[in-house]
């Protein structure tokens, strides 16, 4: 299903061009994300999207609609990276009112806001304050507010900042699960977790849409990514460069090299590899088919 048609969107603030001519067709499914660096246009995009602002000129849709009309009332929802609730009312309470804004009445208004706090895993937590919860609570907390009256689009800002490795897993996990029955669109600067959880990646530069990586689709050139325990890596690399059909070979970070090879020439590329590294006595800490997220962006 069409979740988002943009043609010639842009987004002026006064001298400041924040978005700058964007063209984007995608598709309902799993979670995509919206990288780029500080000020290259990430939060104007979601702002265009939710119908917060307009945009100077170009088009957007949102399933076919426009962004803030009524027919979107309930199907796109939002959390924001400072999303707070009242810290003085019991989750159950504040949720109940957030439904009956969404149109739920009297006791389907409690009935979905403990679906919801059930969906996050926090039905064990339904009276207490939010001013009680630890911030991985909190955050699953704002999560559940967001998914209300079930939305078919949720926008994500930074759903994992400042958590524990452990909160943030749970919350990649829940994000995991909830998908492909919304379709989350995420903002984040945390490419390693956007690797783990999403199928294409959103690539923003100074208001342009620079790349669209599909991370579910195989490289279009082959690629290896060896990561290696401390050793001679130069010795490495000129061992690796006679394994036939290889390309190419670059380093990424001390420890790191990425193979480019022409699959018609490698026949096994990565059991010779293997081998080699028995011959040589190294040990290696991961081998990857492909190259990471950062190194597809960046090199
Ligand atoms: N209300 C505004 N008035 C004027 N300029 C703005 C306004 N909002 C954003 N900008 C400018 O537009 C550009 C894009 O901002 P935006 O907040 O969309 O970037 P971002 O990618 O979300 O950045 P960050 O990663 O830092 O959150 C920036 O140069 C910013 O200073």
């Amino acid at each position: 299903m069409n979740l988002l048609r943009c043609s010639g969107l842009s987004k002026r603030y006064g001298n400041k061009l924040a978005l700058d001519n964007v063209d984007l067709t995608l598709e309902t499914g799993s979670p995509i994300a919206l990288v780029g660096p500080n000020g290259a246009g990430k939060t104007t995009l979601m702002s265009l999207l939710l119908g917060f602002i307009k945009p100077s000129s170009g088009k957007i849709s949102v399933f076919g609609e426009q962004p803030g009309s009524s027919t979107l009332l309930g199907k796109v929802a939002a959390l924001t990276q400072d999303a707070v609730l009242d810290p003085d009312f019991s989750l159950l309470t504040q949720l109940a009112l957030y439904a009956r804004l969404h149109g739920f009445s009297g006791k389907s208004a409690d009935a979905e806001a403990l679906r919801v706090l059930a969906l996050v895993g926090l039905s064990d937590a339904i009276n207490s304050l939010p001013k009680a919860l630890s911030h991985g609570m909190g955050k699953r907390a704002a999560i559940a507010q967001a998914l209300i009256g079930n939305p078919k689009l949720v926008l994500l800002d930074e759903p994992t900042a400042g958590l524990d490795p452990v909160n943030a897993r749970n919350i990649r996990e829940l994000v995991a699960d909830l998908s492909p029955d919304i379709t989350f669109l995420i903002s984040s600067h945390n490419l390693e977790e956007l690797e783990k959880l999403c199928g294409k990646v959103l690539y923003l530069d100074h208001g342009k849409l620079s790349q669209a990586v599909d991370l579910s689709a195989p490289d279009q050139q082959a690629y290896l990514t060896l990561q290696m325990h401390p050793c001679d890596m130069s010795a490495l690399q000129a061992h690796l460069q006679h394994l036939p059909g290889v390309e190419a070979i670059q380093f990424s970070g001390k420890h790191t090299l990425v193979l480019q090879y022409l699959p018609e020439k490698a026949t096994e590329l990565d059991i010779q590899l293997l081998q080699l590294l028995k011959q040589q006595r190294l040990q290696y800490r991961m081998l990857l088919n492909g190259r990471t997220l950062e190194d597809q962006l960046f090199s």
